[in-house]
């Protein structure tokens, strides 16, 4: 087991893509920690530079406080499962597992042994004869993780171990996983696209956008307060309300013409903002009141227990997730209330805008710092 620290990592592709633009990061020791990004952002090559399959341009990677930066795959001492498991089909399941200690030159009854044990604890121990062609998904993503874990590796390094099963078996697998790390407590860095996933499993996130993180933390301070509306927009399931808006002389902030409250930010009168709610964080009615937003209902999806409505107003589009049996406004005409604590304020710049009374967390410092 090992903490990982990347600092400054940097890698330019021949044709001329950065893929990662001076990335640092800490990992603790032990820590499930999701790379999460849309495609194309750079995850798999930070991943196959921490494993050492990529080389970088500049910066360092450091496995266990020892400087890894220059050594190949095989000195680093993690294991990485590959979205496409990869696994030998014409080689038994137990054949499989005990690849990379055969690799490592360990004898045949203690391949068969370790091969044995490691598949039993991932409820593999009946499979061992069988090919991978006689397995499902979730029993070829066992057999990957179980490879992986044969050897003990100092960390685990998955690139979208889930993406190949189906809705279903990938909530089962989820589950698998995220308990399996529990009990070894072996520092494990996943790569994801699917942001419902990394706030399912991860202990900490990082977001990244062409090459850069934009903001680290854990699922509760990614989700809760975004460091720029770039994360805002992309942690989620449904997408984050982002309104134009400026700051009145009272401290709310006009959106669409109407004063809407804020808490504290310690912005002058003026100034330009995005004022930032999610939709499961407004109330909708049928009347008008204060500190509500009308609009027309567009467009309602069924979410299962929850509907989304969105409304077209002054401000642009709105929001709103109210229950699935939650009367809609007669008439086609609903008003939108944010509930003031949940808002959020955006500058300019796209970074999150906080009052002077509430330091940022230790996310939001690190993801300014960058
Ligand atoms: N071998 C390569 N040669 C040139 N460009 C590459 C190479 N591999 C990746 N890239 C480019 O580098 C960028 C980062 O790619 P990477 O695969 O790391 O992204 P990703 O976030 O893992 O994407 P995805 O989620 O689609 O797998 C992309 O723009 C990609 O096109």
């Amino acid at each position: 087991m090992a903490a990982i620290e990347l600092a400054g990592l940097r890698k330019t592709y021949p044709g001329g893509v950065t893929a990662l633009d001076s990335v640092g990061l800490s990992i603790a020791d032990g820590e499930f920690f999701a790379l999460l990004g849309p495609s194309g952002c750079g995850k798999t090559t930070l991943l196959r530079t921490v494993a050492g399959l990529e080389a970088a341009d500049g910066g360092a990677v450091r496995i266990g406080g020892e400087d890894v930066t220059a050594l190949p795959p095989g000195r680093r001492d993690v294991a990485m499962v590959f979205q496409d498991y990869a696994l030998f089909p014409h080689m038994t399941v137990s054949d499989n597992i005990a690849y990379p200690l055969r690799i490592k030159k360990v004898g045949g009854a203690e391949r068969r042994a370790k091969a044995a044990e490691t598949a039993g604890a991932l409820g593999l121990g009946a499979l061992l004869g069988r090919r991978p062609g006689e397995l499902s998904g979730g029993q070829q993503q066992r057999v990957a993780l179980a490879r992986a874990m044969a050897v003990r590796p100092r960390a685990f390094l998955l690139d979208e171990p889930l993406s190949n099963l189906d809705a279903r078996l990938r909530l089962e697998a989820r589950t698998f996983l995220k308990r399996l790390q529990r009990e070894l407590r072996v520092t494990c860095v996943f790569v994801t696209h699917d942001q419902a996933e990394a706030l399912a499993l991860a202990d900490r996130i990082a977001v990244l956008e062409a090459g850069r993180v934009r903001q680290t933390g854990t699922p509760v301070e990614v989700f809760r307060r975004p460091a720029n509306t770039f994360v805002a927009s992309f942690i989620g399931s449904t997408p984050m309300n982002l309104l134009d808006g400026v700051v009145a002389e009272d401290g709310r902030v006009l959106v669409g013409g109407v004063p809407l409250p804020a808490g504290p930010h310690g912005l002058a009168a003026g100034e330009r903002v995005t004022f930032a709610v999610r939709p499961e964080y407004v109330g909708l009615r049928g009347t008008p009141a204060p500190g509500a937003l009308p609009g027309r209902v567009t467009v309602v999806e069924h979410l299962g227990s929850t509907r989304l409505v969105t409304l077209d107003g002054e401000a642009g589009p709105v929001r709103a997730v109210v229950d699935e049996d939650a009367p809609l406004p007669a008439g086609g005409t609903g008003w939108v209330v944010p509930r003031p604590e949940r808002v959020l304020l955006y500058g300019a710049d796209g970074g999150l805008i906080t009052a002077s009374s509430s330091p940022p967390s230790a996310g939001e410092a690190a993801a300014k710092d960058r």
